[in-house]
């Protein structure tokens, strides 16, 4: 049963399957002819032992096979259909989905470490491949077995009895079949998960992993996830099989005990011959879609598993309200006792920090390692939201803004520079896929890069992947920075944009930053380096999450010499220890 708590994740879903109603209805009505079409194999035993062998009339036998051959393209043509219908009916499922699970899958991830939102994409792929399955199509067609069991019974009780009771082992195969492959099939789904994460992560860090001599390493601790995915997925696939092979051989026993009660019953007198075939061939039909049920357990299972990971990662993620459009901000920057405890961390990290950035300001972040100004820059980029007080832009709070339009707004460097598989172009136009030439060549221009691009081989067609490729680690960011400025955000906050730049980076890097004041944005550089402030007019100095000094650039800096001669004297003197 669906944990209380992922109610509305679970109501979600069920309203993307309820839109396939009518599909479920069609299959639904096609699997009633479809089955009612399954009585023609017995029926037609059951005339030719019965009555074509008894009369010997040839035409008789021929009329029958035409019509049985007529019957049986009929209910191919339904089966081939309903077959088609319910693929269809999978992917509208997906489609449907689709958009919803990659955001929240990115929503997610952008805070968090979560296993959910890691599998979002292929838990809803295995729901698709489900609903598309034979097991669905055998699920449709299980209602008729009991139907079946009460034919099997009108030829004679005793044969009913034994179809009930060989049903009724095969029901408790299949609920063992769940019970013992459950635990068997998690593990292997969660080992096999494992590992492939490991396997793209250390192919993502290979440059480390190969300079380093750390491949050895690196192979036993991936072989060791590997080997867990493979031994957990033997055992599952031994359970099933085990389970499915029982079921089979079951049947295949069902079928022959059945014709051997029926022979018997035929030697009492109690039974024709043509109705004891017919009752095996019955049973068959009867059993059949149990038999593809344990056979393609593993299908439901995952698909099960599936479920219940999309059912908690929509309830951890609800859907975005829809809000009304607000016009193009100005960059007035006001924050107010802001707090923030990173996602999944209990600690404030910032501590009721205040401050205001006028349009046309730049304003350099200060403070020692782990004092929170990347934290600062999460929070101004509406990433983390704040646990306490707020961040406006132009008197709304970023949250009344819709977060790909605040994206827009706010032009944003981070610390690690990431840029992704596609064209130089694609990258500066924030994946865009038709870019426009003239924005990302201002872009580009504004960050000193355009000479750069230009001279490459392809210029701004250059394919680049995620770790820049070709690009060195200068040109990664300033591409990052030009990604940054791209369609004129009012706010650009760069994390250490600097760090990896040369002297005539550092230069390009200001130039920038003061055509940005000049055009009314405003700019805030969270840095370490002397160079990366010189274009700020305003500081504001971080230490242990809190904004230990704020205002015009000078007057920060002479009052932290001042407090730094204090120190030093009190230090020489002996005051402070
Ligand atoms: N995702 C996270 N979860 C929990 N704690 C975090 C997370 N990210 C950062 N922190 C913590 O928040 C504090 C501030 O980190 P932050 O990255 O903001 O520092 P910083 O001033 O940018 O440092 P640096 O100059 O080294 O980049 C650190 O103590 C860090 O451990």
């Amino acid at each position: 049963m669906m944990p209380k708590s992922h109610l509305h994740g679970v109501e979600e879903l069920r309203a993307a399957r309820r839109k396939n109603r009518s599909l479920f209805w069609f299959v639904g009505l096609f699997s009633f002819f479809a089955n009612m079409l399954m009585l023609t194999g017995p029926l037609y035993m059951l005339q030719v032992y019965d009555r074509v062998l008894g009369s010997r009339s040839e035409q008789t036998l021929v009329a029958l096979s035409l019509l049985v051959v007529f019957l049986y393209g009929i209910m191919g043509i339904l089966d081939y259909t309903r077959g088609r219908v319910m693929a269809r009916a999978g992917a509208r499922f997906q489609a449907e989905l689709d958009h919803r699970v990659f955001n929240a899958m990115v929503r997610r991830s952008a805070v968090a470490q979560d296993p959910v939102a890691q599998t979002g994409l292929s838990d809803l792929e295995s729901v698709q491949r489900f609903i598309s399955s034979p097991v669905t199509m055998a699920i449709f067609d299980l209602p008729w077995t009991p139907l079946f069991l009460v034919g099997i019974a009108i030829f004679h009780p005793w044969l009913g009895i034994l179809a009930v009771a060989g049903g009724g082992v095969l029901i408790v195969i299949t609920v063992f079949n769940q019970i013992f492959s459950r635990k068997p099939a998690l593990h292997a789904a969660i080992a096999a998960n494992r590992a492939s994460l490991m396997g793209d992560e250390i192919r993502n860090e290979a440059e480390t992993i190969q300079s380093m001599g750390m491949r050895g390493a690196a192979f036993t601790r991936w072989n060791t996830a590997r080997e867990m995915s493979l031994v957990g997925g033997l055992s599952a696939s031994d359970v099933v099989g085990s389970f499915s092979t029982m079921t089979k051989t079951l049947r295949l026993f069902l079928q022959s005990a059945m014709l051997g009660l029926g022979a018997y019953l035929v030697l009492l007198g109690e039974l024709t011959p043509g109705a004891m075939i017919a009752a095996s061939i019955l049973l068959g039909r009867a059993l059949a879609p149990v038999e593809m049920i344990v056979n393609q357990w593993q299908v439901a299972q995952r698909a099960l598993k599936g479920w219940s990971n999309l059912s908690e990662l929509l309830e951890k993620v609800p859907p975005e309200q829809q809000r009304m459009p607000l016009p193009k901000p100005k960059a007035k920057l006001e924050v107010q006792a802001l707090t923030v405890v990173p996602p999944g961390d209990t600690r404030a990290q910032l501590k009721s920090v205040n401050f205001v950035v006028q349009p046309g300001q730049a304003v350099g972040v200060i403070g020692p390692s782990g004092a929170g100004k990347s934290t600062l820059a999460r929070a101004l980029t509406g990433l983390w939201r704040p646990a306490g007080g707020t961040v406006r832009l132009d008197g709304a709070a970023l949250d009344q803004y819709e977060p790909d339009v605040l994206g827009q707004h706010i032009g944003y460097l981070p610390q690690r520079v990431q840029l992704f598989e596609g064209t130089i172009a694609e990258n500066i136009a924030r994946l865009s896929g038709q870019p426009d030439p003239q924005k990302v060549v201002a872009a580009a221009k504004m960050a000193a890069v355009h000479d750069m691009i230009v001279q490459l081989p392809d210029g701004y067609d250059t394919r680049i992947s995620s770790g820049g490729g070709r690009l060195s680690g200068g040109q990664m960011q300033r591409v990052a920075l030009a990604r940054a400025l791209y369609d004129d955000p009012v706010i650009v906050i760069l994390d250490e944009p600097n760090s990896n730049l040369d002297n005539e980076g550092s230069l390009a890097l200001n130039k920038a930053i003061k055509s940005l004041k000049e055009a009314g944005k405003s700019v805030l550089i969270m840095a370490h380096r002397p160079a990366a402030i010189t274009e700020c007019d305003l500081l504001l100095v971080l230490d242990h999450g809190q904004a230990v000094a704020f205002g015009p650039k000078e007057q920060v800096l002479k009052e932290r010499v001042a407090n730094h001669q204090t120190l030093q004297k009190a230090r020489s003197m002996g005051g402070v220890r």
